[in-house]
């Protein structure tokens, strides 16, 4: 179910601006890789070049290959609503719809995909809720609004939304930065029982985040304001916050700038 992503050479523009530069990366199924480095060095855009978030932009776009088990996404004949679909998209801040309850909240990309079956709707909906780790905590009030729920549970019913419609890879734009520490620590464990179906990508600006969740990290960083952001070093997780193998990594994560 879960699967590989290859970067080659991504180039992202905003109109005439290139955000990032030749970003090249494989990324495996069944893991959890975090992008890390100082504002503004294109890890959110590289991320919404994964799923063609990055095209909605008016003049936005992308150049290089972005391979899914081996299919380039970007090729002229792919179905744009298939790929977000397959590549589904946790954002900073918990984004319920504010007029659905917490089932319609689940549901809704099933109801967009034709799903009208009530017992469908209904088994989906729990499994969803129970794969996110909030089941317990909603089965008795699945009819009241998705907004009246706490912000770490908020975060909790978006992800349940977005494994409802079964996708393959699972990014996440800063999930954690509007959550206290103890709803991000549910968060974080939730991350990591769901690599065990879905490849995950996600962005952070939390090091010790990235070192708790992550198997793999790419370190992104900027020459100056201006330039192009690059991927300076992807590895090991342990590698990239014990023993990084450049220096411009090394100097990050140890607090020096960024
Ligand atoms: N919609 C946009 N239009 C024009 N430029 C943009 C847009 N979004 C981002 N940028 C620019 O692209 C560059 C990369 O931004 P991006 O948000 O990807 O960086 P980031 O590493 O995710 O930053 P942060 O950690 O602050 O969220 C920045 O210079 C930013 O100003």
């Amino acid at each position: 179910m879960a699967k590989r992503i290859e970067a080659h050479g991504v180039t992202s523009y905003y109109g005439s601006f290139k955000a990032i530069d030749g970003v090249s990366m494989t990324i495996e199924p069944k893991s959890v890789t975090a992008l890390i480095g100082p504002s503004g060095c294109g890890k959110s855009t590289f991320l919404r070049s994964i799923n063609r978030m990055h095209e909605v932009l008016p003049n936005a776009r992308i150049e290089g290959q972005l391979l899914i088990d081996g299919q380039n996404i970007y090729d002229r004949d792919v179905d744009v609503t298939a790929v977000r679909r397959m590549i589904g998209m946790v954002f900073q801040r918990p984004n319920p719809f504010p007029t659905m309850s917490i089932f319609e909240n689940v549901v809704a990309g099933l109801r967009l995909n034709g799903v009208k079956k009530k017992s469908v709707l209904e088994e989906v909906a729990e499994k969803a809720l129970r794969s996110a780790n909030l089941w317990n905590e909603v089965k008795d009030r699945l009819g009241r609004p998705g907004a009246g729920l706490s912000g770490g549970q908020q975060q909790r019913l978006c992800i349940a939304r977005t494994i409802a419609v079964e996708p393959q890879v699972v990014l996440m734009d800063e999930p954690c930065s509007a959550l206290d520490p103890i709803s991000t620590l549910a968060i974080e464990d939730l991350i990591t029982e769901l690599k065990n179906q879905y490849t995950i990508v996600i962005v952070t600006h939390n090091m010790q985040q990235a070192a708790r969740v992550s198997d793999r990290t790419g370190f992104f960083s900027i020459d100056k304001t201006g330039d192009p952001g690059r991927l300076i070093e992807y590895d090991d997780t342990a590698k990239i916050f014990t023993n990084p193998s450049v220096k411009k990594t090394e100097d990050y994560i140890t607090g020096r700038f960024g």
